[in-house]
């Protein structure tokens, strides 16, 4: 066994308290060993976490990681506008090595922000798979599938490619790596698609997660063909599972976050992506008071425009109270719950929590910093103070990801030269 330990730090617990502590981790087996204090002497090596916060890794629970190469290239449109006129023609001339330039980019900036895991909807995901293997990260990964535009057969092959590449990715990356099944939405993919390829997922194993009730455009037409509202919809369609989880969740009433709580079905709040794209405001308090799980995510680069966790927890708490009308709905521990464990448990994943037994994906921020001084309350400043630059080491499965700022599975200059590259070649055959 060969074990590290994280000295000095002040730890966050799962109860959102903070206590000065070691953390020794099994790097072998990626786990959490104990937290206390005085374990420098049970470990092989040391990472310093003096003057700093130990929190959980960061569970960016819904993005398109590759996205990050489109960042700045289409803004200020709403959803619809932007992925018919703007990404959809880009996307239509992805290979596989642009999708590996903008998942290395992707994970070189989460990385530097304290994210360990995530969840992601995409395209060449077996060349994703590969880009997050060797970063070092954590992901549950799937294939994007729409239906719409294209014929029965085209549709369906799409749909078997999201089935064939769940069963290929999962367990990749020395188990790092798990799958889901992904329809696009319920608007872009028709109904006979979800019928069929649903129960197929279920064979396999694996969980649904699918943009849900973004935007007003896609609630009415669900709501004018099928009489009912969207979720009430998937759940015909068997789509609202316990281990399922949806993107945004933004235009949901009362009957729907019912729904939600009771099937146990998570629910990723995009905070940055809905005010970008004026999508709306999601009911995060009243989802949270209804027992619904709600994990928050970024959301592509390209309507963000980042992949920073602790500007989206910031986002989270600011907008929460701005659709509550309440300025002590969505406080900071609650943004700091969904950042953690809310992402990780609505995307299926045992991350989220700094205690023995868990796995060893961790952030370390530096407090020494103008704007998180005085430290009056960490939980406080991990919600509305810190940035993505105040990360000092990252870690996940017990690897030593960052340090110090030095990002180690990847070679940061080699990386943005290459997305460079690659945006320039696919803008140039999309004809821009
Ligand atoms: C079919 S792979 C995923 C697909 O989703 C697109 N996308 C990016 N952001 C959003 C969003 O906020 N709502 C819906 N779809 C989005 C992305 O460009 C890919 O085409
Ligand atoms: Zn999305």
């Amino acid at each position: 066994m060969t074990t590290l330990a994280i000295t000095d730090g002040q730890v966050l617990s799962p109860e959102l308290t903070v206590e000065r502590a070691d953390v020794l981790i099994d790097q072998d087996r990626g786990e959490v060993l104990e937290v206390g204090t005085d374990l420098t002497a049970d470990a092989d090596e040391t990472l310093d976490a003096s003057d700093s916060l130990v929190t959980p890794g960061f569970v960016n629970g819904h993005c398109h990681v590759a996205m990050t190469l489109l960042r700045g290239n289409a803004d200020d449109k709403p959803l619809d506008a932007w992925l018919q006129e703007d990404i959809w023609p880009v996307e239509a001339e992805l290979t596989a090595e642009t999708v590996r330039a903008g998942t290395e980019l992707g994970a070189l900036e989460m990385i530097k922000g304290g994210v360990t895991a995530f969840a992601d909807m995409y395209f060449f995901v077996p060349t994703i798979a590969d880009a997050v293997a060797d970063a070092g990260l954590r992901a549950r990964l799937g294939h994007g599938f729409i239906s719409v535009a294209k014929d029965d057969e085209e549709a369906r092959e799409d749909a078997r490619e999201g089935l064939a590449v769940a069963e290929e990715v999962d367990g990749m990356g020395d188990g790092r790596i798990s799958s889901a099944f992904m329809p696009h939405s319920l608007t872009t993919v028709d109904g006979e698609y979800l019928e069929e390829f649903v129960p197929k997922a279920r064979d396999i194993g694996v969980p649904i997660h699918y943009h849900a009730n973004e935007t007003t455009d896609e609630v009415t037409p669900i709501v004018e063909e099928h009489g009912v509202r969207p979720l009430a919809y998937a759940a015909e369609k068997g789509m609202l599972e316990p281990e399922d989880f949806i993107a945004h969740g933004v235009h949901l009433d009362e009957s729907e976050i019912g729904l939600l709580a009771e099937a146990g079905t998570g629910v990723i709040h995009c905070p940055a992506s809905n005010m970008k794209l004026a999508s709306g405001m999601a009911p995060v308090e009243r989802m949270r008071e209804a027992g619904v799980t709600v994990g928050i995510g970024t959301d592509g680069a390209a309507s963000n425009n980042d992949l920073s966790m602790l500007d989206e927890a910031r986002d989270a708490a600011m907008i929460g109270k701005l659709a509550a009308d309440d300025a002590s709905a969505v406080p900071a521990e609650a943004v700091v719950e969904m950042m953690t464990q809310g992402s990780a448990d609505a995307i299926g994943l045992e991350s989220g929590r700094l205690e023995e037994g868990a796995p060893a994906d961790l952030a370390v921020i530096d407090l020494e910093k103008p704007h998180l001084t005085p430290r009056n309350d960490l939980v406080s400043h991990l919600a509305y103070a810190a940035a993505a630059a105040d990360v000092r080491h990252t870690i996940c499965d017990g690897q030593v990801l960052m340090r110090d700022r030095d990002v180690l599975t990847l070679d940061e200059s080699a990386v943005r030269e290459r997305a460079v590259e690659e945006t320039e070649k696919l803008l140039a055959r999309a004809g821009e």
